[in-house]
């Protein structure tokens, strides 16, 4: 496929099965996730990946967050919490390891980098017939997950990214005319 097409046709996949991408499928994702525009080689970037057990343990910490949730959710939203990164073989954590006070870039840079290093890894997951699914919900902004994933105060989880073996159909593309939202200063 070529860039263009696949920039035009990106598609996220929600349904997600098994394997999980391949350790040189991953490569290829952080590598294009490596070369995100980034102001002052700032590098703010951090990457989680889950797999196996490791999905348990997120779920955990999704549970957790549930439990110091004031009022403390239920036994049945604990449960539904737990089960969340199971909706895929693999989820990866988009950290934005924020330098705070930088003299030139300022914190909405660092996250937008950050941004752009997810949305890169959602191309390269396509680009190699692979399905991926952004995701961020309450658990993203959660303080109990920030310290489990031993984030700073600095720092900002702009998303999880679910990604696997495509277990369904790719929905049908909106139609997005330019002109809407594109002005021209000539
Ligand atoms: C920062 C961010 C967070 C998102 N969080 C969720 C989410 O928690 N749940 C969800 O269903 N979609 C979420 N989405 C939207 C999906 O990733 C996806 O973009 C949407 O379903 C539209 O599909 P498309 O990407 O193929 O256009 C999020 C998107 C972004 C950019």
């Amino acid at each position: 496929m070529d860039a263009l097409t696949l920039l035009h046709e990106r598609n996220s996949m929600g349904k997600l099965m098994a394997p999980a991408p391949s350790d040189a499928q991953m490569e290829a994702i952080y590598q294009a996730a490596l070369r995100a525009p980034d102001h002052a080689e700032l590098t703010p970037w951090r990457f989680i990946e889950f797999t196996g057990s490791g999905l348990e343990r997120l779920g955990e910490l999704f549970a957790e967050a549930e439990r110091n949730t004031l009022p403390a959710g239920d036994e049945a939203a604990q449960a539904a919490a737990s089960k969340k990164p199971l909706r895929a073989p693999m989820v990866v954590a988009v950290i934005a390891k924020v330098t705070p006070d930088h003299p030139k870039v300022p914190r909405v840079e660092q996250v937008v980098s950050a941004g752009c290093a997810a949305h890169a890894m959602l191309f390269a997951a396509q680009a190699q017939g692979l399905g991926g699914m952004w995701r961020t919900g309450g658990y993203a902004f959660d303080p109990t997950v920030h310290a489990g994933l031993g984030m700073s105060e600095q720092d900002e989880l702009v998303g999880f990214l679910y990604l696997g073996t495509p277990g369904g159909r790719l929905k049908p593309l909106p139609s997005r005319e330019s002109a809407d939202f594109v002005e021209r200063w000539q």
